[in-house]
C-alpha cells in the first residue's frame, strides 16, 4: 500500500472510529470506563496544543497547564454565576485561553530555547497564587464547588449527551489540527523550527508565525479546560500543578510530538498506565518521569515515529517488489532544463554601506544586476560579499545607500517582506527543514507570493484546494527540471549536498522570484553536480530571472557570468565582462593572484568552451 493510500484509508477510517467511540455509552460500558474515555479525549487535546508549539514550531513553550486552567476556571465561574450553556462557556473558555496563550507566549518572541521553557514552566507555579488572589470568585485553595450540569441551547445535557459532545468536539479539533499541520501552515511551522532565517526567506514572518502558534495551541487547552470543569463539577488549583505539566510533556514525547494522532496515543498511555500501578499515588512523579525519559531516549518522535518508520519500510519493501525507481533513487540530471518565463526585475544597489562596530564591511557599493543576466559578486574572503547578500535580503539594515528591485525600494523592509516582493535565495550551508519531503520543501518557496489564510487551510475551503493544486503542479515541473522528480517523497533532510543545493534552487524559484541570490551555490559540489548546476543556472537566466551569484570558483564564474563585480575590503574595485575582469590588473593583483582561480578549474574550463560555443 502506498503512503497516499494509507493516508486515504486513515481519513476514511476517522469518522468510523469517532462514530464507534461516540456510541460507547449505549454499548453497556460502565461509568468508570466512560469517564476514562472522556479523560483521554480531554488530555489528548491539551497534548495536541503542546505538539503544535513544541513538535511543529520547535518553541519550548510548555505553558499548556495555565491555558487549560484558564479554560476550566472561566467555565466554572460562568456556569456558576452567569450562564451554564456549554456552547457559551466553551467559546468563552477558548477566548480567555487564547488571550492568555498570546500574552504568556510574548516572552517567546524575545526569549528562545530553555529560557522560554523555564519561563513557561514558571507560569504553572503561579496558578495556585492567582486562584487564591481571586479566592472569593474562583474558590481559592479549597477549590471551586458546585459547577452545574451543562445545558445546550436551553436543554439540560444528560451524561450521555455531554459525552457525545466531548467526543465530537475532540474529533473536530483533531480534524482541524491535522488539516493545519499537513497544510502549508504546518510546513511553515516546521521551517520556523529549523531556522527563523529560512522562515523569512520563504516570506513568513517569525513574529506572526509564533503568535499564531501560541494562539492556536491555546484553543484545544481552552476547550479541554471547559470540559474538565463540567466533567468534575469541581476545580482545585492543585490539579493544575507541575505534575500535570510533566504528564502532558511525557504524553507528547511518548506519543510523538511531531504527530497528530500521537497526542491521543500519548494521552491514552498516561491515563490508562497509572490505573495498572497500584502504588501509583506514592510514586506518580517517578512513573511520569520514567515515561518521559523512556520516550525521549528510546523513541525518535515517540510511538508515532516508530509506526511511521515501520510503515515507510513496509512501503519501500513493497515498491522494491513491484518494480524499480523508488523514492531513494539518485537524482538524474535532466538532459534539457526549461523554466517558465519570469518577469525579472533589475536589482540596483546604490552607495550601500554597512558597518559592524569599527569595521566598515561594505563601503559605498554600487552596481546593477539586470534581468535575464547572471551577475557575479567575487572577491577575497572578508571582502563583504555575504554581507551584501544579507543587506539585499533584508537580514541586515543599511547604514547608507538604497537598494531597488525594479522601481521599488526594498532596503528598509524586513526580510520576509523582501521575499514577498520576489527575492529568492540560497544559503552557503543549505537550510533544509526536517520533517518535509523534497516536494513539500520546494513548494515552501511559493508561500511568499501565493498566500492562503489559516482558516482556509484548516477548513479546507476552495482557495486551499486551488492553491494546493497549483503548488503540486509547480513543484512537479521544478522537480523534473532539476532532476529531482523521483525523489519527490524522500525526506528532504536525507539528501546529499549536491541535491540539497538543487532543492534550494528549486525553492528559490518556486514562487516565480524576479531576483535570485545564490550564495556559494557550487561550493562542495563534484564535477557532475557542477555540470548539472550550470545547466540549471543558464536556464534560469534564459527564463528571465535576475541572478546574483556569489562564488569563489572564478573559472566557473567566468564561464557563467554576464557581468562580474569584484569587491575588496568592502569596496567595488572593478566591474566588467568576464574577459575584462580576468585581465584587470588590480583584480589579478588583489584576488586572482591570491588563488581566486581554484578548484573546479577543469570542469569550468570545459564549461567555458561549451558556453562560448553556444554563444557563438
Ligand atoms: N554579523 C557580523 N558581525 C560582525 N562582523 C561581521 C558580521 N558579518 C560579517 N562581518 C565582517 O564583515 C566583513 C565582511 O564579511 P563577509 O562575510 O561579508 O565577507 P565575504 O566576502 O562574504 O567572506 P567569505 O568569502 O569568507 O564568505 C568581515 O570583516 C567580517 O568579519
Amino acid at each position: 500500500m502506498t503512503t497516499g493510500a494509507a493516508r486515504r484509508l486513515a481519513l476514511a477510517g476517522w469518522p468510523v472510529i469517532v462514530g464507534l467511540v461516540a456510541v460507547l455509552p449505549w454499548l453497556g460500558l460502565n461509568s468508570a470506563t466512560i469517564r476514562l474515555v472522556l479523560l483521554i479525549a480531554i488530555l489528548s487535546m491539551v497534548v495536541s496544543g503542546l505538539n503544535l508549539t513544541l513538535g511543529y514550531a520547535g518553541e519550548l513553550a510548555l505553558g499548556q497547564v495555565p491555558l487549560y486552567a484558564a479554560g476550566a476556571y472561566t467555565t466554572g465561574y460562568l456556569a456558576i454565576n452567569v450562564i451554564d450553556d456549554l456552547l457559551v462557556c466553551l467559546l468563552a473558555a477558548v477566548a480567555v485561553a487564547v488571550l492568555l496563550g498570546v500574552v504568556t507566549g510574548l516572552p517567546g518572541l524575545r526569549l528562545g530555547g530553555w529560557a522560554l521553557a523555564i519561563t513557561s514552566f514558571f507560569v504553572v507555579l503561579l496558578i495556585p497564587s492567582v486562584v487564591n488572589i481571586f479566592g472569593d470568585r474562583l474558590g481559592g485553595l479549597e477549590g471551586l464547588n458546585g459547577i452545574p450540569v451543562p445545558t445546550l441551547l436551553g436543554s439540560e445535557l444528560g451524561d450521555n449527551g455531554f459525552y457525545v459532545v466531548v467526543i465530537l468536539v475532540t474529533a473536530a479539533w483533531f480534524a482541524v489540527f491535522r488539516n493545519i499541520v499537513v497544510s502549508r501552515h504546518g510546513a511553515a511551522f516546521l521551517v520556523l523550527k529549523q531556522s527563523p532565517v529560512l522562515a523569512t526567506a520563504i516570506g513568513t514572518s517569525p513574529f506572526a508565525t509564533k503568535v499564531t502558534v501560541y494562539a492556536l495551541s491555546a484553543v484545544p487547552a481552552g476547550i479541554a479546560g471547559c470540559f474538565i470543569a463540567y466533567l468534575d463539577a469541581y476545580l482545585s488549583p492543585l490539579t493544575f500543578g507541575l505534575e500535570l505539566a510533566i504528564v502532558i510533556l511525557a504524553a507528547a514525547i511518548l506519543g510523538g510530538a511531531t504527530s497528530v494522532y500521537g497526542a491521543i496515543v500519548g494521552a491514552a498511555i498516561m491515563e490508562i498506565g497509572p490505573l495498572r500501578i497500584t502504588v501509583f499515588d506514592q510514586y506518580a512523579l517517578v512513573v511520569y518521569g520514567a515515561f518521559l525519559i523512556a520516550g525521549g531516549l528510546l523513541l525518535r518522535n515517540g510511538l508515532a515515529g516508530v509506526t511511521e518508520r515501520l510503515g515507510r519500510k513496509a512501503a519501500a519493501r513493497l515498491r522494491r517488489r513491484s518494480g524499480p525507481a523508488g523514492d531513494a533513487a539518485p537524482a538524474e540530471p535532466p538532459a534539457a532544463v526549461t523554466f517558465p518565463a519570469v518577469d525579472g526585475l533589475a536589482l540596483t544597489v546604490s552607495g550601500v554601506s554597512k558597518r559592524f562596530g569599527g569595521n566598515l564591511a561594505v563601503d559605498d557599493v554600487s552596481f546593477e544586476a539586470g534581468p535575464g543576466r547572471i551577475t557575479a559578486l567575487v572577491g577575497p574572503n572578508g571582502s563583504g560579499k555575504t554581507t551584501l547578500m544579507n543587506l539585499i535580503s533584508g537580514y541586515y539594515s543599511l547604514d547608507g545607500g538604497t537598494i531597488r528591485l525594479g522601481d521599488q525600494v526594498i532596503s528598509g523592509l524586513p526580510a520576509h517582506q523582501v521575499a514577498r516582493r520576489g527575492v529568492g535565495r540560497t544559503f552557503q550551508t543549505p537550510l533544509i527543514p526536517q520533517g518535509l519531503t523534497v516536494m513539500d520543501a520546494i513548494v515552501t518557496g511559493r508561500f511568499a507570493r501565493h498566500r492562503i489564510s489559516l482558516a482556509e487551510s484548516a477548513l479546507r475551503l476552495p482557495r486551499h484546494w486551488k492553491a494546493l493544486d497549483a503548488e503540486r503542479r509547480t513543484g512537479r515541473q521544478i522537480m523534473e527540471s532539476l532532476g529531482l522528480a523521483r525523489q519527490a517523497g524522500t525526506p528532504a533532510a536525507d539528501l546529499a549536498l549536491g541535491t540539497r543545493r538543487m532543492l534550494e534552487l528549486g525553492r528559490a524559484i518556486a514562487g516565480g522570484s524576479s531576483l535570485v541570490l545564490l550564495d556559494e551555490v557550487a561550493s562542495g559540489l563534484d564535477e557532475d553536480d557542477i555540470h548539472g548546476l550550470v545547466r540549471v543556472l543558464t536556464s534560469m537566466r534564459d527564463a528571465g530571472i535576475t541572478i546574483l551569484l556569489v562564488e569563489h570558483n572564478f573559472a566557473l564564474v567566468r564561464a557563467l557570468a554576464d557581468t562580474i563585480v569584484v569587491l575588496a575590503e568592502g569596496r567595488v574595485i572593478a566591474t566588467g565582462s568576464p574577459d575584462e575582469i580576468a585581465s584587470h590588473p588590480e583584480v589579478v593583483q588583489t584576488y586572482l593572484g591570491q588563488g581566486g582561480e581554484i578548484a573546479g578549474t577543469r570542469v569550468a574550463d570545459e564549461l567555458l568552451d561549451t558556453e562560448k560555443a553556444d554563444r557563438a
